[in-house]
């Protein structure tokens, strides 16, 4: 048989990317990227409308030119012909979700609306529903909602039901004006089959939709807001189809736009993060694999369904069928270290970077690398952007202590690793307070591919080896395996995603083991992480949610 392609969308938070790969082998031919042009829009709409605090939307155009403009390019750069591409997969962040007309056009494009902020599509750190989150927790609380349990008893303002009810709140009109609300994994699969089908890793990672039980009763939604008691049913309907399935077929005008064949199979859409797990090989109980990036996702998969403190949610069959899949996750990790680069280096360390013809970042690493464990005198808090994990609180903020006249740059660097990296075992620990087993670890994202250091310091501080994807485009390698799962054997693909991961996966040779003096120094460092970490983030000491109250009142 002549060799057979898939194709794999990624769709990150500041860009799109399109991965052409061999399916028999896993082979990278060809990727391009797209960065959104209007990226996140967090301060002013284009019209001019100025947002809020915490918020955060996108254009949804930015995700239609990545299909219109990036598959086209890379098949031009190969010799590849379109009928030998057999499928499409999309994998997307999540839950961003947006408004969508009868026509299933997203209401921001019309004229009427666009300058209303909530006809936009509201971005997964879009954070402004942190009241109609608690409000929904309090609720299902009060129920006795069993669900409560499946998300860590918490439920986030990232999710779809707290966005859709601060549009309902606080603008009832754009409420009134939407046909469904769709995440925008969906709203792609949509523009590319002409089906209308809601993912069941979206539907039951942020919608609260459950394999056996469905959805919450209808008693719930009535009683959150009598306005959202037929939603399920209206503005949340659709068929929702398991992830691993197809979800139709490229229609014959999208085929003419993007340079392929009418017919190819096109996958059910994932999760961005969970696209990551079957590309690094992890189809089997007690892998953890973190997608670490702008933000970092840990997904464990376990044959058992637990409770899990603070976990973002678990999922049956929801990243690979068979397994229950564990999500949890930091809001903000390669982000953290963007902030310090972007707004905390003095101009002597941009010269000198300068000098050495290297990046700020790498600049910082290096002169980070110096120090051992404990040396900065410098411990740090995470939360630049809350907590997801195990806190679920997007109130609070991020806090460095231990100060002095002398602290250098490279220094508050290593602590911002460091306190990633405790961030992350505390989510470890609390699966494995759960009876759950984290066997492996495996690292995937740009962030592994690009610091050694942060690598070495996840090692030392989780005292574990960690292996890392080869790839560095590995959501899209993920999406493109769902791809050819869903054109099936008979077409030169595959019949579900263990076998797809077993000829395409692929982890590099080398990987980070514990370095044993810097895992004794790191565990007492962990203690006073511990301390702060319970200190604030219990409500013990509110001082943050206090000052985020007093800026966000002025
Ligand atoms: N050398 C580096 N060390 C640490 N962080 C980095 C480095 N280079 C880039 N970053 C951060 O990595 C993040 C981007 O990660 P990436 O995985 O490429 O994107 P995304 O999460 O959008 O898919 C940004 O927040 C950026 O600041
Ligand atoms: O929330 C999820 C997955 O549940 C992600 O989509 C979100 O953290 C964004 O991920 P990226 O950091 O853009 O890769």
């Amino acid at each position: 048989m002549t060799a057979k392609y898939a194709i794999g969308v990624d769709y990150g938070t500041q860009s799109g990317r399109v991965l052409l790969v061999n399916v028999q082998t896993g082979e990278e031919l060809a990727v391009c990227v797209n960065p959104y042009k209007s990226g996140v829009i967090d301060n002013v709409l284009p019209s001019g409308t100025v947002l809020g605090h915490d918020w955060a939307l996108q254009h949804p155009d930015d995700y239609l030119e990545v299909l219109y403009q990036m598959i086209p390019k890379v098949m031009q750069s190969v010799q590849v012909k379109p009928e030998d591409v057999i499928g499409i997969g999309i994998d997307f962040t999540s839950c961003t979700m947006m408004p969508l007309n009868e026509d299933m056009e997203p209401l921001c494009l019309d004229l009427k609306w666009r300058d209303n902020p909530h006809s936009w599509v509201k971005l997964w750190k879009h954070h402004a529903a942190q009241s109609e989150a608690d409000e929904i927790t309090e609720l299902a609380e009060k129920r006795g909602e069993a669900f409560l349990s499946r998300y860590g008893g918490k439920i986030s303002s990232e999710w779809m039901l707290p966005k859709i009810l601060q549009i309902l709140r606080e603008s009832p009109d754009v409420f009134e004006a939407t046909d469904v609300f769709f995440e925008a994994c969906d709203w792609l699969t949509y523009k590319l089959t002409g089906n209308i089908s809601r993912s069941s890793s979206t539907s039951g990672y942020k919608s609260f939709w459950h394999k056996e039980d469905g959805y919450p009763d209808k008693d719930f939604f009535s009683e959150l807001d009598p306005r959202l008691e037929n939603i399920l049913d209206t503005k949340m309907g659709g068929p929702i189809v398991p992830v691993g399935n197809r979800a139709g077929e490229l229609t014959e005008a999208m085929a003419k736009r993007i340079g392929l064949l009418p017919g190819t199979s096109v996958a059910v859409g994932i999760i961005d993060a969970h696209a990551s797990v079957p590309a690094v090989g992890a189809v089997r109980e007690g892998q953890l694999v973190m997608a670490m990036g702008t933000s970092t996702c840990h997904m464990l998969l376990s044959h058992k369904e637990t409770k899990v403190e603070g976990v973002c949610g678990v999922v049956e069959d929801g990243m690979i069928p068979g397994t229950f899949g564990y999500e949890a996750g930091q809001a903000a990790v390669g982000d953290i270290f963007a902030w310090f680069v972007e707004h905390g280096i003095p101009e002597y360390v941009k010269f000198q970077a300068d000098q050495e013809n290297v990046g700020i970042h790498e600049w910082l690493e290096k002169n980070a690398s110096a120090y051992k464990p404990g040396q900065t005198g410098l411990l740090a808090l995470d939360w630049w952007n809350g907590n997801r994990s195990v806190l679920v609180d997007a109130d609070l903020s991020g806090l460095i202590l231990g100060y002095t006249l002398a602290t250098k740059p490279e220094e508050i660097y290593r602590a911002l690793l460091e306190a990633t990296a405790f961030g992350t075992r505390k989510i470890i620990d609390s699966f494995l307070e759960s009876g759950l087993e984290v066997k492996e670890i495996f690292a995937c994202g740009g962030l592994p591919q690009r610091n050694r250091l942060l690598m070495q310091i996840y090692a030392d501080v989780t005292n574990r080896e960690i292996k890392v994807a080869e790839s560095s485009q590995d959501p899209a390698l993920g999406a493109a395996m769902f791809g050819a799962v869903a054109a099936g054997k008979d077409k030169g693909g595959y019949d579900n995603i263990i076998e797809a991961a077993e000829k395409m996966a692929r982890v590099k040779e080398e990987f980070f083991v514990p370095i044993q003096e810097h895992v004794d120094k790191y565990n007492k460092l962990y203690k006073h992480y511990l301390k702060l970490h319970d200190y604030f983030g219990y409500g013990e000491n509110d001082v943050m949610v206090e000052l985020k109250n007093l800026k966000n009142s002025m």
